[in-house]
């Protein structure tokens, strides 16, 4: 079963498509890393799977109900949305208070231990925390609610180094102790590297790539030699971008075959590389491939 299945999903402002067209099928017990450039449809991917916003045009299904469809569905999926919306008025005891009275999984020694070693005052009203520790509170929440799925949106951008490590630990334990499955979008690459096993590229709008990190990075190359015409590589290597100079072409493919040619030198791709390459060459030079599953 997946644990977020999208099928043509899109969502329309106006005149303007935030997201379209995209499929997703990310299975449980995963950290998927959503990542592109701004305005790429990160967010707007987020709120839809958390029912915070309607789709245009597709269908989704998360945990295996419909987004919002009511408290069964809530209690499911967590969200921490960009702005790590807390209540200003409200102090943190009274936030770990509804969050038990809300959700019907709530961890309260996770809640209280979390609070605890990040040096929060419970009875801080959350208007005064600062703009990392509003996020603090936020992601503790959002693991304290025991959802199957947690969608996070740009979770660490606010923390410091210390505590960005913190979290993604926790976030790990989470995951290996409790089957917790995590969407997260970040620009922070190597944080995603740390703990992603999945990567979702999406790029103007419509998902570039997916599928599992290792897998991808096992079919994305990097070759040098001789300056050539990307039109003569055999069919099978999808080109993710060329480059050329008066006597060298570079091209990066993706193909699940052996590079045969021996005029090619061959280089591996690091995560930060294969999110970059697609990043900066939005439109693909050949057709998409098969979504990598
Ligand atoms: N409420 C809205 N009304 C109109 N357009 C919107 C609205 N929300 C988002 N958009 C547009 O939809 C597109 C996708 O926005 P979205 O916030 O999903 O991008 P993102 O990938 O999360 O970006 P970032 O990395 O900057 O957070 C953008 O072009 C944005 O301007």
């Amino acid at each position: 079963m997946s644990v977020l299945r999208a099928q043509g999903l899109g969502k329309k402002y106006k005149r303007k498509w935030a997201l379209s067209g995209c499929s997703l099928d990310i299975e449980p017990g995963h950290v998927s890393g959503l990542v592109g450039p701004n305005g790429a449809g990160k967010s707007t991917l987020l709120n839809i799977a958390s029912g915070m916003l309607e789709p245009t045009t597709g269908t989704i299904e998360v945990c295996g109900g419909t987004p919002g469809s009511g408290p069964e569905q809530l209690a499911k999926v967590g969200y921490v949305a960009q702005n790590t919306p807390v209540y200003s008025n409200l102090s943190i005891e009274d936030h770990l208070r509804l969050g038990q009275h809300l959700n019907p999984n709530w961890d309260e020694a996770v809640a209280r231990t979390r609070v605890q070693r990040l040096g929060l005052d419970p009875r801080q009203h959350a208007g005064k925390l600062s703009g990392g520790q509003r996020a603090q509170l936020a992601l503790t929440i959002g693991i304290a609610k025991r959802p199957e799925l947690l969608l996070l949106d740009e979770p660490v951008a606010a923390l410091d180094p210390l505590a960005r490590r913190e979290f993604l630990q926790d976030l790990m334990e989470a995951v290996a102790e409790h089957g917790l499955s995590v969407v997260m979008s970040s620009h922070l690459v190597a944080d995603l590297e740390r703990v992603c096993d999945q990567l979702v590229v999406l790029v103007d709008s419509q998902v570039r790539i997916s599928g599992d990190v290792e897998q991808l990075l096992a079919v994305h190359h990097r070759l040098t030699g001789p300056r050539r015409d990307v039109d003569t590589l055999p069919v099978d290597q999808q080109v993710v971008s060329a480059k050329h100079t008066d006597r060298q072409t570079t091209v990066v493919v993706r193909t699940e075959e052996p590079i045969l040619d021996p005029a090619w030198t061959v280089a591996q791709l690091s995560l930060e590389d294969l999110v970059l390459e697609y990043m900066a060459n939005p439109v693909a030079a050949r057709p998409a491939l098969e979504v990598l599953r």
